[in-house]
C-alpha cells in the first residue's frame, strides 16, 4: 500500500447546477491537489457528500478518481454504509478499481453495540483484502467507537488505523499511546489536528485542505516531523478556516469557498443548502486571514 501520511483531502464532490455530479470539476481538483502537493486524495467521505450520493456514484465517484490520479497520489476511497453487506460491496469495487485503501465509517443511525461494531468491520476486512481505514464520528454517527474497540479492530486483516474525528485529543493520545504497530491514528478535526499530530498521529483527514491545499501539506508534515514552530504558524494562520468551514453545515463553507476562489462550483444535494449571506461574510474574512484572498 501507497503510503496514507500527511495532508488527505476530504475531496468534495462537485455537482451541476442539477445536482449531477460534476467528473470534469473532480478531475480538475483532483490535479489541483496534485500540483498543491495533498499526499492523500480522499473520496465520497462525509465532505464529499456521501449521505446522498447514491451506491452508483459512489462507485462511479472512486472509479474516476483513482483513474484520473493515475497513481500520482494514494487514493483513499470512502466505502463506508450502516449495512455491513453494502460496505463490502463498496469495499470490493474499490479493491476492484485499484484504490490504495478505504476509509469506512462506524454504521449511523441504527446504532450497534460496540461488538456490533466490531462484528462490522471484521466482516468487511475478512470479505475483502484492501487497507481500511475506521473512520469514528459520533458527532454524526451517534455510535461511537471506544478505544477500546478500535484497538481491538486493529488487529483485524488490513486495518491500519483510525480517522478519530471526535476532536477529543486526550482520546487521541490514548490510542496513539496503544496503537499496536501498523496501526496509526488520524485526525478528523482539522481544529485539533496539528496536537494529534504533534503527539504521533499520521495525518489529517482535511476539510481545510480543499481550500488550502498546500498550507496543509506544509502543516501536517511540519507536525508529523515534529518542527513545531513551522506547524503552529500554519495551524495559526488556517485556524480561522478550520473553525469557518463549519459556520454552516459541512460541505456547504467549503463548496462556496472553492466557488469564490474559482476552483469548482457551489451545488449541493439536499438536505444540505448553499452558504447564507452571513456564513459567506464569515468565510471570506477566513479566506483573507489565510491569506487566501
Ligand atoms: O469528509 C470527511 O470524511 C470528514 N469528516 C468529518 C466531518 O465532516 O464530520 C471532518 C473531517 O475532517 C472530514
Amino acid at each position: 500500500m501507497n503510503a496514507i501520511v500527511g495532508s488527505i483531502v476530504a475531496l468534495v464532490t462537485p455537482m451541476h447546477e442539477d445536482g449531477r455530479i460534476d467528473f470534469d470539476g473532480l478531475r480538475s481538483l483532483i490535479d489541483w491537489h496534485i500540483d498543491q502537493g495533498t499526499d492523500v486524495i480522499g473520496v465520497v467521505g462525509t465532505t464529499g457528500e456521501s449521505p446522498t450520493v447514491t451506491m452508483e456514484e459512489n462507485r462511479e465517484v472512486i472509479r474516476v478518481a483513482v483513474e484520473h490520479v493515475k497513481g500520482r497520489k494514494p487514493v483513499l476511497a470512502g466505502t463506508g454504509a450502516n449495512a455491513t453487506a453494502e460496505a463490502i460491496e463498496l469495499s470490493r469495487f474499490a479493491k476492484q478499481v485499484g484504490a490504495d485503501a478505504t476509509l469506512s465509517v462506524v454504521p449511523y443511525y441504527n446504532k450497534p453495540s460496540q461488538e456490533g461494531i466490531y462484528q462490522h468491520f471484521k466482516a468487511i476486512a475478512e470479505a475483502v483484502d484492501i487497507p481500511m481505514m475506521l473512520y469514528n464520528v459520533p458527532g454524526r454517527t451517534v455510535a461511537d467507537m471506544a478505544p477500546e474497540t478500535a484497538i481491538r479492530c486493529a488487529a483485524l486483516p488490513g486495518v491500519f488505523g483510525i480517522k478519530e474525528a471526535t476532536g477529543n485529543i486526550e482520546r487521541a493520545a490514548w490510542l496513539i499511546k496503544h496503537a499496536p504497530a501498523g496501526f496509526s491514528i488520524y485526525s478528523g478535526d482539522d481544529g485539533t489536528a496539528i496536537a494529534l499530530m504533534l503527539m504521533g498521529g499520521r495525518g489529517s483527514v482535511s476539510v481545510t485542505a480543499n481550500i488550502a491545499p498546500k498550507a496543509m501539506h506544509e502543516l501536517c508534515m511540519a507536525a508529523i516531523e515534529g518542527r513545531v514552530r513551522e506547524a503552529t504558524a500554519l495551524h495559526f494562520q488556517l485556524l480561522p478556516l478550520h473553525k469557518q468551514l463549519f459556520c454552516e453545515p459541512s460541505p456547504a463553507p467549503a463548496k462556496w469557498a472553492l466557488n469564490k476562489l474559482g476552483r469548482s462550483s457551489n451545488h449541493l444535494r439536499l438536505p444540505l443548502t448553499p452558504l447564507t449571506p452571513a456564513g459567506q461574510q464569515l468565510v471570506e474574512g477566513a479566506l483573507r486571514e489565510a491569506g487566501l484572498l
